[in-house]
């Protein structure tokens, strides 16, 4: 058998669900759907947006494609009247990191949440038609993950009423802002305040950085790339840069000034606008960024669920056909819970997105109480999407066997692009001792103050603490109510232990430095909670479509029992669970396989990826995976002749043993 059209096709027809339906459920509703799927195929059908030549491009000719779709994609914008949703649409399906997903997520937002509302009337409007290019210019060489120890000044002239941006050190070049090295004209540059020679903490200053009509740099300002990135194409479209100010001056005005004031006369004002605020622009873009992990899981999968129906490998009977490689349970205990993750983030991105929209609406009426849960969870969820994608990913890679390394599987460039998601807006161990924070100073007020929000489940401290799970049989864990309660009970154990510990350490800074690794484990525990309890939640809500619901139950308890197996080592120190109960969720766990294995290639169709946006002969939607990848071996410009430049250099001479008379 060449190719694997016939097997997708068989694959298809095995459905036990409403495929059209499930769509709807994955991207949200009907409206949703049909949006994303108009633009996505806008993207495909357009040949300026294509991308499988990306990892051969040189990096100045990568870059410059990347300018031209850029800009096509503006134009496009435009003529077609996109409003700002179909637009981030655009960006998401071009699939290509660009200056305007700073300008977009970073530059925008840092104005819309910390700027006073003249500078928003004033810079907003110009950034929305592109008329400035903003970047974020947050992360210095000597400090990213600690903002505080940023080392940049801006210090205030009260002669000329400006401040003096200025780079003291070279650990204090601002490294990595995305946009900033060959693009953007303005950044928002996070720097130390200093009035009269006193320090007023770091806040953020819209800074130009280039002349408008030529696009030099300002005087003082050196600017540059900082080099090539991980993997070919991938982040590399990206001008991530390097600046260093001289004494560079910028109105006063250009302090963004909605969380602190500094007046004509240089005295700081405070007002009652928390100071974290300040940090508003990462706690918006981190919970896009779990969004975003979903499509960038489910991409992965469906390459490698399409790819695992197409592929046989032994136990061939009688010279009949070999055996599919997603029929072995080792394959399918890897992948089945990678899909079921894929959706699970899927829904509490949702999730995300509403609590940050409530978050949003409260600051703008100065309400700030849900703020530090907002931080705790967009930290914390951020930290463990993006660990598992990355992960993800990478065992999709391996789960295509030796083809999954090629560059046309589509893997290896979505995976370089990306990792570095578990770095950028905030390492995820760093967050995740964000959440630890969080969780210490809720177990430690438990005795006096309820616990609000994703917290809520450890009102019933005394019963997590003290009863353990009542399940005898396999088939018992299939109740939501006994999921949820066994993953409740292992993250408040956890906790509170953590808690325990801390508490016999006199300084509590010292003892959180020690206990820190504990610390990161109970915090991710208590994230899955969060996610396990979202997915129950969706669940509860009416879903529409045959088979749908049971499906999404079914990937649901793949997604909760196949944790439950991976961390078993805390279920059972926690003494929640018993070393028989964890065998009874593993043996549920392969019945849930098989349940799940007819309706593999429907689930991820069900993702609705278009060819272009995977990028790879393995994915491919028809399943012709031999002859497509044969086919693009010889179209590889490598194989344009059959003999290599430098083969008669360097080859033959050998050959011939006559190295050395060869002029090398
Ligand atoms: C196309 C690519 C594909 C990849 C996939 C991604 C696509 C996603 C689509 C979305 C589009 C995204 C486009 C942009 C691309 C990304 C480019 C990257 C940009 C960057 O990386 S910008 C730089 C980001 N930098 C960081 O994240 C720094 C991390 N550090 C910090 O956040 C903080 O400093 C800290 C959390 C470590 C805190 O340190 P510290 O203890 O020193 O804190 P403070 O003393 O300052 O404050 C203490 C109290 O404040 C609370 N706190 C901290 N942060 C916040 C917050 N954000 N909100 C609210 N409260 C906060 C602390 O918890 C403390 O509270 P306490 O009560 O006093 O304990
Ligand atoms: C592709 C990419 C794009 C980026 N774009 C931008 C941008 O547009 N603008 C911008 O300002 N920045 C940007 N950044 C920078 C990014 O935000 C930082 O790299 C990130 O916040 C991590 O900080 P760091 O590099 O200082 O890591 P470090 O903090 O130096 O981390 C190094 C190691 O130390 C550990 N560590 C650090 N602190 C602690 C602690 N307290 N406890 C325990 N362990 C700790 C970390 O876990 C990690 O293992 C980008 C980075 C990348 C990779």
């Amino acid at each position: 058998m060449e190719g694997g059209v016939d097997y997708l096709i068989d694959e298809r027809k095995k459905a036990q669900f409403d495929v059209e339906a499930m769509k709807v459920a994955w991207a949200g509703s009907r409206q949703a759907f049909e949006l994303s799927d108009r633009i996505a195929k806008l993207v495909a059908n357009d040949p300026i947006f294509e991308k499988f030549s990306r990892p051969m491009l040189g990096r100045k000719e990568l870059f410059k494609n990347s300018l031209r779709k850029v800009a096509h994609a503006w134009k496009l914008i435009i003529d077609l009247r996109l409003s700002e949703e179909e637009a981030k649409l655009l960006r998401h399906y071009i699939d290509e990191p660009a200056y305007t997903d700073l300008q977009w997520e970073m530059f925008i937002p840092a104005i819309e949440g910390q700027g006073t509302e003249e500078q928003k009337r004033k810079w907003l409007p110009l950034a929305r038609k592109m008329q400035v290019i903003g970047s974020y210019a947050q992360t210095e060489l000597g400090h990213g993950s600690n903002v505080q120890g940023l080392e940049t000044t801006a210090t205030f002239d009260p002669q000329t009423d400006e401040f003096v941006i200025h780079s003291p050190t070279l650990t204090s070049s601002k490294w990595w802002p995305g946009g900033t090295a060959k693009v953007s004209t303005h950044a928002i540059v996070y720097a130390r305040l200093i009035l009269d020679g006193q320090f007023h903490g770091v806040h953020g200053f819209i800074v130009q950085l280039r002349n408008l009509e030529n696009h030099t740099p300002l005087p003082g300002i050196t600017v540059g790339d900082i080099g090539m990135k991980f993997g070919n194409g991938a982040y590399n479209t990206m001008d991530n840069g390097v600046i260093r100010f001289n004494h560079v001056h910028i109105p006063r005005n250009q302090m963004l000034m909605r969380v602190s004031q500094v007046t004509r006369e240089g005295k700081f004002v405070q007002s009652d606008v928390p100071r974290q605020l300040l940090y508003g622009t990462m706690v918006y873009v981190r919970q896009k960024i779990v969004a975003d992990a979903s499509k960038a899981l489910s991409r992965a999968v469906c390459i490698a669920t399409r790819y695992s129906a197409v592929r046989r490998q032994f136990g061939s009977r009688n010279g009949g056909p070999e055996i599919q490689v997603i029929d072995y349970k080792t394959q399918q205990s890897r992948l089945f819970p990678l899909l079921a993750s894929a959706y699970a983030f899927r829904f509490v991105g949702e999730w995300l997105k509403w609590l940050y929209t409530d978050v949003k609406q409260r600051l703008e009426a100065n309400d700030f109480s849900t703020l530090p849960e907002a931080h705790a969870c967009t930290a914390g969820l951020k930290s463990l999407t993006t660990s598992a994608t990355a992960d993800g990913i990478e065992e999709c890679r391996k789960l295509c066997g030796g083809h999954g390394y090629l560059v046309s599987s589509g893997i290896p460039e979505l995976f370089a692009t990306y990792v570095p998601a578990c770095t950028f807006e905030g390492d995820n161990v760093v967050m995740m001792l964000q959440v630890a924070r969080f969780l210490v100073k809720t177990v430690s007020e438990l005795g006096y103050k309820q616990p609000v929000g994703t917290t809520a489940y450890m009102r019933r401290v005394t019963a997590l603490m003290q009863s353990n799970c009542a399940v005898r049989t396999a088939e018992e864990w299939l109740n939501p109510g006994v999921v949820v309660e066994a993953f409740e009970a292992r993250s408040t154990r956890m906790a509170v232990a953590c808690g325990q510990r801390l508490a016999k350490f006199e300084n509590p800074e010292e003892g959180f430095a020690e206990l820190s690794a504990d610390l990161v484990e109970a915090s991710l525990a208590h994230c899955q909670v969060i996610v396990v309890s979202k997915f129950v939640e969706k669940l509860q809500q009416e879903i529409p479509g045959k088979g749908v619901k049971r499906l999404l139950e079914v990937l649901f308890y793949v997604y909760a029992l196949f944790l439950l197996h991976k961390h078993q080592g805390d279920f059972l120190a926690t003494g929640y669970l018993t070393p028989k109960q964890a065998s009874l969720a593993n043996d549920q766990l392969r019945i849930l396989y098989s349940k799940v294995r007819p309706n593999a290639i429907a689930l991820v169709d069900s993702f609705n990826h278009t060819d272009h946006l995977l990028s790879s002969i393995l994915g491919r939607y028809d399943g012709n995976v031999y002859p497509k990848l044969y086919e693009a071996a010889f179209n590889d410009p490598f194989n344009d002749s059959d003999i290599a430049d430098g083969i008669h250099q360097y080859v033959q001479p050998m050959l011939r043993q006559e190295l050395h008379s060869a002029k090398l």
